[in-house]
């Protein structure tokens, strides 16, 4: 009995990983405009009206953030740890964060008025390389600190061997030795790196943006709260989003 649950925690967890692995593929795809090998992208698709437009674009970002920053509260997370247990609280959260990103991009309205557009082939070039650029600085960002912590996995497995599950620790590898938020930084990348920018794609990019600035003061204050005078030290020395500007 005991073991079917375990077993049955372990899948939760991977099938919830997975779908939330390959919505962040289609995630790129869209905002890369690969309308090629998508159904839909940030700019493809039937244009309504601009205003109702802006509107409901903003309004899935807002649910996007709100979900994501509202579900990582600590007070919150007392609250639901009644009813969802640990072993898959991680793993629950990635499933919610991937059903606001599911709806996000089916209902993003795309608005195909261009903002700028890069003519100069080295700059377009540049700019097409800092978008992988951006999505690998985040990859890396995962492993650096803990992969399979942040998508709830290690939670699953160290439940399914029997195992107690360690605290996080506070830690220093890689980029983060240069800057507190390399993940952030590699979502900010990707998000301005683009050769041909839309109103629809700079609504996306601008709210995201906002998003983050807002995400990482809420995960900086409980950093502070978790590991005291040591990220006090840490933000003293090391910059937040770009190495060298203190
Ligand atoms: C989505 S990750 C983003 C991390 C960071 N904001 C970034 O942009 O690289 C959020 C998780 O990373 C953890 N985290 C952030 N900085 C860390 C560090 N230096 N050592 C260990 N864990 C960290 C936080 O506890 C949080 O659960």
């Amino acid at each position: 009995m005991i073991t079917m649950k375990r077993f049955l925690v372990l899948l939760y967890a991977v099938i919830a990983y997975l779908l939330f692995f390959a919505t962040f593929l289609y995630m790129i795809l869209f905002l890369g405009n690969y309308s090629e090998l998508l159904p839909k992208t940030v700019n493809s698709g039937d244009e309504i009206a601009l205003m109702p437009a802006v509107l409901i674009n903003l309004g899935l970002i807002a649910l996007f953030g709100l979900q994501h920053s509202i579900m990582a509260r600590k007070s919150f997370k007392k609250w639901w740890t009644q009813y969802v247990a640990w072993p898959v609280e991680r793993s629950t959260y990635v499933l919610f964060s991937t059903f606001a990103l599911i709806l996000l991009l089916w209902l993003w309205q795309p608005i195909n008025e261009p903002v700028w557009e890069v003519n100069a082939t080295w700059v377009s070039l540049i700019l097409s390389w800092g978008f992988w650029l951006g999505w690998l600085v985040l990859f890396l960002s995962t492993y650096m600190i803990d992969h399979f912590r942040l998508f709830g996995l290690r939670q699953a497995w160290s439940y399914w061997k029997g195992e107690e599950l360690q605290p996080p620790k506070f830690m220093e590898p890689g980029f983060y030795k240069y800057v507190r938020h390399p993940l952030m930084l590699g979502f900010l990348i990707a998000f301005w790196s683009v050769p041909r920018m839309t109103v629809g794609q700079l609504i996306f990019s601008a709210g995201m943006t906002t998003y983050i600035f807002i995400g990482v003061y809420f995960e900086e204050k409980a950093m502070l709260r978790r590991f005291g005078e040591k990220y006090e030290d840490y933000r003293e020395r090391v910059p937040k989003f770009f190495p060298g500007l203190k």
